[in-house]
């Protein structure tokens, strides 16, 4: 695969400004000679150094077509590490297609996906984990996640892997030498040492364990659920969060039938939340209504599917079994109570949020009607989800595949702490090291076999 030159379109397809189709590979000069004609006829493809550009044309069999930028990159100079040329068009698909066509006519391969990041990956230019952040950037959902993938971009999770190796390894090494060469009078490791240096490994694993779901949020965004008893002020939520009248909102219950999904971004947390506002539940006896009974069906299935439950209450009522019903659902979810209708919950009000509270990890109180409880729902949900306490500039794992091999790393460093403590025995301690290391290797992906790179890649789009 390393030997040919490959050619995609790097822009996204469609309408634009530009198209941008990069090449990259031996042959990318010598191709790239036959496709594109600078305007100054003294100018030469071939000579063109790293980092400079000239302006031309294109031809496809012989006839000129499209005005052209072309920006050469030497070899190792470039994102792949090989040589690289981008040729701009004007955008809109029919110029690029033909000038990949001509790419292709004149003895460049199509690239696969993800293919120029592969490249880089094994031309050394990038490690395993910075190849997965490029792909977090592209498909980041806001700015806050862009800059968590970014982090990554830099190496931050490579670099800290590392450290947490070097002091393993250290670890591993002492041990062997201590327990192969027992005649060598090496100096017995303190257990109180080798405790420290492992549970440093561990708080950090820990860490990057713990964020791990709060940095798939910002990344991705979040399904949130709006749930509660018809006429709680659901859909009056919605379109507070929304800051427009997306759902219809009516004294009369049952209003909301179907599920009603908005996306919307949440105050100033980054969180992008996809909303789905749902009929008002109660139980299907309670309802002769087929369409009505449907409906809280589906409800019912957003609940198992959301990664975040805003439950409503209505406190200017006195608590339903419904709303316990409603509440014990929610139990071990991430899931926020929210006491609606403040406004109307008199001192003396029968409402009784003690019945609803040990269901949930938090709560909120507000009135839906009023703009300002934007903020406290706000803060409410991004502490809930963690997203809070992220340092967007922290190592970070960012996809399934990382967070196992952290997992893996850290119940071995967990299992050798044991070990220690309970006096297993040194060597028992040595293998747990070991493993983790192992873990860790897989985490960065030195080791990788073809095989997880193949699945890494998978996902990736062409031309990135
Ligand atoms: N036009 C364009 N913009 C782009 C990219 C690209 O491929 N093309 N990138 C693709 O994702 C990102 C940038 N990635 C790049 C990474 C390294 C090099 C590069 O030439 N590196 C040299 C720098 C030498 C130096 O000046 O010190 C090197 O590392 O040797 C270029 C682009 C974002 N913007
Ligand atoms: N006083 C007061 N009224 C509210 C508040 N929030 C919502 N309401 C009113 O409560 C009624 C029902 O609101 P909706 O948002 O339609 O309630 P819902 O939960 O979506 O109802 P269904 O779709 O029928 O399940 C409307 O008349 C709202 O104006 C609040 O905080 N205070
Ligand atoms: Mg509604």
């Amino acid at each position: 695969m390393l030997r040919n030159t490959v050619c995609a379109l790097a822009t996204p397809p469609g309408e634009g400004g530009i198209a941008v189709v990069r090449l990259s590979g031996s042959d990318a000069y010598s191709i790239a000679e036959k496709v594109f004609l600078p305007l100054h006829k003294n100018k030469k493809v071939a000579d063109a150094k790293g980092y400079t550009a000239l302006f031309g044309h294109f031809v496809l069999n012989g006839a000129e077509m499209d005005e052209t930028v072309a920006l050469f990159y030497r070899a190792p100079h470039s994102y792949t590490g090989e040589d690289v040329i981008e040729l701009s068009v004007h955008g809109g698909s029919v110029m690029a297609d033909a000038l990949i066509e001509a790419l292709l006519a004149a003895g460049a391969a199509p690239a696969g996906p993800g293919e120029f990041t592969r490249r880089a990956l094994e031309n050394g230019r990038m490690s395993l984990t910075q190849a997965e952040a490029v792909m977090e950037i592209i498909s980041a959902g806001g700015r806050q996640g862009a800059a968590l993938a970014k982090s990554a971009l830099d190496g931050r999770l490579a670099a800290e892997t590392e450290e947490i190796k070097q002091s393993l390894r250290g670890l591993a090494a002492h041990l062997t030498a201590w327990v192969d060469y027992p005649e060598e009078d090496v100096p017995e490791l303190a257990p109180e040492e080798l405790r420290r240096t492992l549970s440093q490994a561990k708080e950090k694993l820990d860490l990057w364990l713990k964020n791990y779901g709060a940095g798939a949020v910002l990344r991705r965004g979040v399904d949130c659920v709006l749930l509660g008893r018809p006429n709680v002020g659901k859909s009056t939520l919605l379109n507070l969060l929304a800051g427009f009248d997306r759902a219809i909102v009516t004294p009369v219950a049952g209003t909301t039938r179907d599920v009603v999904e908005q996306a919307v971004l949440l105050g100033d947390t980054g969180i992008r939340l996809n909303l789905f506002d749902t009929a008002g539940v109660r139980s299907e006896e309670e309802t002769d209504d087929a369409i009505e009974a449907e409906g809280i069906r589906r409800s019912w299935k957003k609940l198992e599917e959301a990664g975040l439950v805003l439950a409503v209450f209505d406190a200017g009522q006195p608590v339903t079994a419904a709303d316990v019903a409603l509440a014990k659902r929610c139990q071990g979810r991430p899931a926020l109570a929210i006491f609606n209708k403040q406004d109307l919950a008199a001192e003396d009000t029968a409402f009784d949020e003690t019945l609803l509270l040990p269901y949930f990890k938090s709560s909120v109180r507000l009135c839906a009607k009023d703009a300002a409880s934007l903020k406290p729902l706000c803060d409410a949900v991004a502490a809930l989800l963690g997203t809070a306490r992220l340092d967007p500039g922290a190592a970070a794992l960012v996809n399934a595949r990382q967070f196992a091999a952290a997992s893996a790393a850290r119940d071995a460093v967990g299992e050798a702490i044991r070990a220690v403590d309970t006096g297993f025995g040194l060597d028992a301690a040595g293998v747990c090291i070991e493993d983790a290391l192992h873990a860790l290797a897989d985490l960065t992906g030195e080791d990788a076999t073809e095989a997880v790179i193949d699945q890494v890649f998978e996902t990736f789009c062409v031309g990135k």
